[in-house]
């Protein structure tokens, strides 16, 4: 098979520069683009060295819609608002689009889910398989305890992060709530402070830390009567985000439009 052709936007921020450097050491993935948006400072600077890498001669461009016509897929790792946009792009262009930007809301949710009718997207709030991994072994643990398990979801990230809980908080307390067979919307408790009364049984929780160059890391804890279990992951490097996310391009090539997960990539479904 060809060459699958990939523009990356969000090139300069701290996932679109791993992104690149990433692509350029797989044989099978060429880089054509690389985008960020109309007025950044980046914008007309050499994409290889933006990475870290020698120059390739590729300009860091604002024109998204144009490189989307002459690519198979794009790879986006940036903000709602411009991910929300992008997927119209890639539906225009009938291209894959893989989406990692989390805290979009159920209106963002919604024009993707619509963008999906033409292409072919994969979203997830985490790509690496080892959080992956973690929300099936969370679902299954989950499905075996009863509420006399209280289920609380922690992470924390680094002192850049705008959003929270984090992406990957949520799809694990998704996973816990599906597991219990009840909903996140029903059962979700985000804050906590003051005089709040005790922890409502069946509630699912979630505490947020942010501090330093945490690159992400995330517990589900099953405190039950005089026992613990904590399942959990660790991120050292954002390398294992962008592997995933080149396997989810991979694998969405030559499919249908719709609306696919990392459970969908790496084949967790049944699991
Ligand atoms: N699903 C997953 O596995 C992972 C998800 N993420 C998520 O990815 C997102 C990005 O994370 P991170 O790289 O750390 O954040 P950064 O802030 O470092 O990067 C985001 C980049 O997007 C750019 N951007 C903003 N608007 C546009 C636009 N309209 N067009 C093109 N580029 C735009 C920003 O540019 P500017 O600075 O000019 O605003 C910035 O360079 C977050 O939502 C994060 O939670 C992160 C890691 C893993
Ligand atoms: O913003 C980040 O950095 C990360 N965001 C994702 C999230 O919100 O879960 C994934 C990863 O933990 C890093």
């Amino acid at each position: 098979m060809t060459q699958m052709r990939l523009v990356v936007v969000g090139a300069s921020g701290r996932m679109g520069r791993v992104l690149m450097r990433t692509i350029s050491e797989a044989p099978d993935l060429l880089l054509v683009g690389a985008v960020d948006q109309p007025g950044s400072e980046f914008v007309g600077r050499d994409a290889g060295e933006l990475a870290g890498l020698p120059a390739n001669g590729l300009k860091i461009s604002d024109d998204a819609l144009t490189l989307f016509a002459a690519a198979d897929g794009v790879i986006d790792f940036t903000v709602p608002a411009a991910s929300v946009g992008y997927a119209a792009f890639a539906a225009q262009a009938r291209i894959v689009h893989v989406i990692g930007t989390t805290g979009l809301s159920p209106e963002d949710d919604a024009k993707i889910a619509a963008a999906a009718r033409h292409a072919t997207i994969v979203k997830s709030g985490n790509m690496s398989l080892g959080v992956n991994l973690l929300a099936a072994l969370v679902r299954r643990v989950a499905r075996t305890l009863d509420e006399g398990f209280d289920i609380e979801v922690l992470e924390m990230h680094h002192n850049r992060k705008i959003d929270a809980p984090s992406g990957t908080a949520l799809l694990l307390g998704e996973a816990a709530a599906q597991g219990r067979g009840v909903t996140l919307e029903e059962n979700g408790v985000f804050s906590r402070h003051g005089y709040t009364g005790p922890r409502k049984a069946g509630d699912i929780g979630f505490a947020t830390l942010r501090g330093g160059t945490v690159v992400g890391e995330h517990n589900v804890i099953f405190a039950g009567a005089g026992e613990r279990i904590e399942l959990g992951h660790r991120a050292e490097d954002r390398g294992i985000f962008a592997r995933g996310a080149l396997a989810a391009a991979r694998w969405a090539r030559g499919r249908k439009p719709g609306l696919y997960s990392m459970t969908d990539v790496l084949g967790l479904t049944d699991f």
